[in-house]
């Protein structure tokens, strides 16, 4: 099918944490129907590891067995076939312990798409889908894939709504969180913090673990708020390895329960990200969060006391950014195809 008459796209967003297929409309951008799961390409990579390659299958193979797999479950929710929509992936797929890496493109890096780089495969019979991949981008210390894709988008939808940003640096919260600076229509640098990561392996693997409760990081109750506070204030008095530790005193202490320890921790690493944004006095900071961690994110740029030059973008707009940028590059694509 071609990129001309397909009325459908196969939008799929691939981190390193969770798995996103949203099938969509390429006339409305209407979401047809959406699957999300935790099968991020960290977990997929892992599990090729252990079966995939003692059994002799590629890993490209192993990656698209995955994701036939996902297609073929978003079908029988929305009961519909699947079968030749095109698919367009972003994220870690192009990565180096994804489906097949592809080079990245570099910065200055243009927004409206056009120093994307991708590739193409064709459609197989066991996995009858055009298949476009998205590659992330790099500087000359950092790297990032997908977080391009979804400020592409983001970029589009911001314009469509008549709002113009010359300058402003993008902060994107996630397991790996971004901030990105952009001028111009223009990705001119960026930097990774890993903040997620970092706060799932603490509170998870490490001797922390028995000193938080994430049972409800939903529940921003004043006791939970005032301990979140007191981690943005510890990100500032001490270095992160000194914070961390005083996760365990809390406890040993009884200065929070675990529960608020939880979101003391929270504060304490999303207050260590944020700590370098108050050198960057000109920037205008736009906070591009999901609902997940919007609420967290914006209580340490108050603490920090940055919210008079931030503004915080709706988070149902950031769910449709990563869909509405694939969508954007496939059209392009198309175009190209087609003027060649
Ligand atoms: N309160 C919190 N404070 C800090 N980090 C958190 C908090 N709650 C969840 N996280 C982390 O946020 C990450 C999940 O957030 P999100 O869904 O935005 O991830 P993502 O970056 O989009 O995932 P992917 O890498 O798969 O695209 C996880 O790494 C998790 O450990
Ligand atoms: O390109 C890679 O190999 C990365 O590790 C990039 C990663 O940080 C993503 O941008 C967010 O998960």
């Amino acid at each position: 099918m071609s990129g001309l008459t397909t009325k459908y796209l196969l939008c799929c967003d691939w981190g390193t944490s969770f798995f996103r297929l949203r099938l969509t409309n390429l006339y409305d951008h209407q979401c047809t129907g959406e699957l999300i799961s935790r099968e991020g390409i960290a977990g997929t990579f892992d599990a090729w590891r252990k079966t995939g390659a003692a059994t002799g299958m590629s890993r490209d193979n192993f990656f698209r067995r995955q994701l036939k797999k996902q297609i073929n479950a978003l079908g029988r929710q929305l009961a519909m076939n699947l079968l030749n929509i095109p698919v367009v992936i972003s994220g870690m797929a192009s990565s180096s312990i994804g489906m097949e890496e592809v080079p990245y493109a570099v910065l200055p890096f243009a927004l409206d798409g056009s120093q994307s780089s991708i590739r193409h495969f064709d459609p197989q019979p066991d996995f009858p889908h055009e298949l476009m991949l998205i590659s992330g981008v790099r500087s000359g210390q950092d790297v990032m894939r997908g977080e391009e894709t979804q400020l592409i988008g983001l970029v589009t939808l911001l314009t469509l709504s008549g709002e113009k940003t010359r300058e402003a640096i993008f902060v994107f919260p996630g397991t790996h969180s971004k901030h990105m600076y952009v001028r111009d229509g223009q990705l001119i640098s960026f930097d990774t913090y890993m903040t997620g990561e970092l706060f799932d392996l603490m509170a998870h693997h490490s001797i922390l673990k028995d000193s938080v409760d994430l049972i409800d990081l939903t529940d921003f109750s004043a006791p939970n708020v005032l301990a979140f506070r007191q981690g943005v204030q510890q990100a500032t008095a001490s270095g992160i390895l000194n914070g961390l530790f005083t996760i365990r005193t809390n406890q040993l202490f009884d200065t929070f329960t675990k529960a608020e320890n939880a979101f003391y921790l929270s504060g304490l690493l999303i207050g260590t990200e944020l700590l370098p944004l108050l050198a960057e006095k000109g920037w205008p900071l736009v906070l591009c969060s999901g609902s997940k961690l919007t609420g967290f994110y914006e209580l340490a740029i108050r603490e920090l006391n940055l919210a008079d030059r931030a503004t915080t973008i709706p988070a149902d707009l950031i769910d449709q950014a990563a869909s509405r940028g694939q969508a954007m590059l496939f059209r392009n694509q198309t175009l190209k195809e087609i003027t060649r």
